[in-house]
C-alpha cells in the first residue's frame, strides 16, 4: 500500500508500540502440591499484592525464554523449557498475561525481587489480595489441577 511500510527489517521504519504489553507468569508447584506466589514490592504498582512470579516479555523475546529469565531473576532458580506447561491466560485492555505451570526446577527458591514469597494451597489462592488478572489465572490453574491435566 503506498505510503505504508510493513518492512520490519527496515531500520528507518517507525517503531510501532505493541497493542498490549505481554507478561508471562509461572505457577511453580512443589511436591506437596503448593504453588509459589510472591508479594509485589510495596513501592511498585499493585504493591503488597500477591502474584504469580514473572514479568514482561522483551521485544523480540520468546515468551518461554522471557519466563525462564524472569524466574531466574526473581526466584533464583532455573526451569527447563520442556517442563513448562501452558496453563491459561488473562487479559485486560493493554495487557495480556500468559500463565505456565512447572513442577521441576534447579536451585533453591529465594525471594530476590519481591517483598516476600509464600507457598499456598491452590484452593486458598483466590482468598489472597492479588492484582485483578491473577484471579482468573488462579481459577484456570485450579481447574487444570482438578482435571489432572497438569
Ligand atoms: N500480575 C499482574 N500484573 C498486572 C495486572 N494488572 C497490571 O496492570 N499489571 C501490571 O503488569 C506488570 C507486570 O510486569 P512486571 O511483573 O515485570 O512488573 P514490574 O513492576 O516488576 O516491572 P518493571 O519494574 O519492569 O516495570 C506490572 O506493572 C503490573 O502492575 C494484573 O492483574 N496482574
Amino acid at each position: 500500500m503506498p505510503g505504508v511500510s510493513a518492512d520490519s527489517a527496515d531500520p528507518a521504519a517507525p517503531v510501532v508500540p505493541p497493542a498490549a504489553i505481554l507478561v508471562v507468569a509461572l505457577a511453580l508447584l512443589d511436591d506437596r502440591g503448593r504453588v509459589c506466589l510472591q508479594q509485589r514490592p510495596y513501592d511498585k504498582q499493585h504493591g503488597g499484592l500477591w502474584e504469580f512470579p514473572g514479568g514482561k516479555v522483551e521485544p523480540g523475546e520468546h515468551p518461554e525464554a522471557a519466563l525462564r529469565r524472569e524466574i531466574d531473576e526473581e526466584l533464583g532458580v532455573v526451569v527447563a523449557q520442556d517442563d513448562l506447561s501452558p496453563c491459561g491466560f488473562a487479559a485486560s485492555p493493554g495487557l495480556v498475561i500468559l500463565l505456565y505451570a512447572c513442577r521441576r526446577w534447579r536451585g533453591e527458591v529465594a525471594c530476590l525481587e519481591g517483598e516476600s514469597l509464600g507457598w499456598f494451597d491452590p484452593a486458598a489462592v483466590p482468598q489472597l489480595a492479588m492484582p485483578p488478572l491473577d484471579y482468573p489465572l488462579a481459577a484456570q490453574l485450579q481447574n487444570l489441577l482438578a482435571t489432572g491435566a497438569i
